[in-house]
């Protein structure tokens, strides 16, 4: 669906895009970044909106230097920002979207109100749009990205400004659009966990460079390990840091969930699963101590829980003209990324459940 070659953009103080080289195939695909990685530039670039410094991009086949408006034909684009205007309603403006995209008067119309009604927005159509809330305006942006039945939809940010209910909706939505229509999706966030359980594959950039691309359930069986919980004894009063401290020994890598910050979670031993004989070694060492075994479980890390072990290093990053104002510093570097990922973990309500 979509190729991109060293694709690099340069802003005069700000490298957006640096040589980045990406396939997506159909499917539900996510872009993950922090805030100022680069996933607006891309959507851009592709749209045949801006064009790309160095490098080369192709979407459908078509390339985005000179064919941007058969892009624009074949591509829906839901922009991250509101751009609605407050005084018509969703119906006016879908149908004049799709008349935008080249349909003729009837199919407009035919194809709004199905649109909307897909969207969940039928009732509320005729609506001035200055009234609705944030997940209604979403609604009407997917709505009129999705109103001229393109091949592949790009959408910056859609559960920006909603309450976790509306996101999971708008995710839910999002699934549909494949599942329903065959239409393929790219999908920016910068919230992990939403990508996990709505892509089929994900592409992670910051400051520009690609930093992963693979299929959520590799992201995720990578990092495979087992969840241990044991009980205290007289003898042993903290069971967990005495197997953790005998694991460690025997050479296995452990972390606690405590690790992790998820609340209540102490007792939770996580071991890597490093060959086909660690839940033996856990086993016996839990019989050594005198311990009881409470539960030991194969555990699927989560994706976000992968992403803070893979933080960059300070310094991979040459955009910018050093140390200016442009917010080139939140583009590319691990501190802010680690705040943003911790802000993630909060949002998604922690991630110390054993899955
Ligand atoms: N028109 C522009 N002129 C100069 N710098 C820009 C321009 N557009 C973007 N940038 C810079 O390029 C970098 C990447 O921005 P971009 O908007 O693509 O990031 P993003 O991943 O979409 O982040 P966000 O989610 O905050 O929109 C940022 O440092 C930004 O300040």
């Amino acid at each position: 669906m979509i190729a991109t070659q060293s694709l690099t953009m340069r802003y005069p103080r700000v490298t957006a895009l640096d040589r980045l080289t990406v396939d997506i195939t159909p499917g539900v695909t996510g872009l993950v970044g922090a805030n100022g990685a680069g996933k607006s530039t891309l959507i851009k670039i592709l749209l045949g909106l801006s064009p790309a410094t160095e490098g080369s991009a192709h979407v459908l086949g078509l390339d985005v230097s000179h064919e941007g408006g058969a892009i624009r034909e074949r591509v829906g684009y839901m922009p991250e920002h509101d751009c609605l205007p407050p005084d018509v309603s969703a119906t006016e403006f879908v149908v004049h979207m799709a008349r935008m995209s080249g349909l003729p008067p009837t199919a407009a119309r035919e194809r709004t109100a199905d649109t909307l009604r897909h969207v969940g927005l039928y009732e509320e159509r005729y609506r001035s749009m200055g009234g609705y809330s944030t997940g209604m305006k979403q609604r009407v942006k997917l709505a009129q990205a999705l109103v001229h039945d393109p091949q592949l939809v790009l959408l910056d940010e859609p559960t920006n400004g909603l309450d976790p209910v509306g996101r999971d909706d708008m995710l839910d939505l999002i699934r549909r659009v494949h599942t329903d229509f065959g239409i393929s999706v790219l999908v920016t966030s910068h919230l992990l966990g939403e990508l996990e359980r709505t892509c089929d594959h994900v592409v992670v950039i910051d400051g520009g460079k690609l930093l992963r691309s693979s299929s959520t359930a590799d992201f995720t069986q990578d990092a495979a390990s087992l969840a241990v919980e044991v009980t205290d004894t007289d003898a042993r009063p903290d069971g967990t840091a005495a197997l953790r401290a005998a694991l460690t020994a025997a050479g296995l890598t452990v972390k606690s969930l405590a690790d992790g910050g998820a609340p209540g979670s102490g007792h939770v031993l996580l071991v890597d699963v490093e060959g086909e004989s660690v839940s033996d070694t856990v086993r016996d060492a839990v019989v050594d101590l005198g311990l009881g075994l409470v539960r030991m479980e194969q555990r699927r890390h989560h994706i976000s829980e992968v992403f803070s072990d893979d933080t960059p290093a300070a310094g991979s990053h040459e955009g910018g003209s050093g140390g200016d104002d442009t917010g080139a510093g939140t583009a590319h570097d691990p501190a802010a990324w680690q705040r943003q990922y911790a802000g993630t973990r909060a949002q998604e309500g922690g991630s110390g459940d054993v899955a």
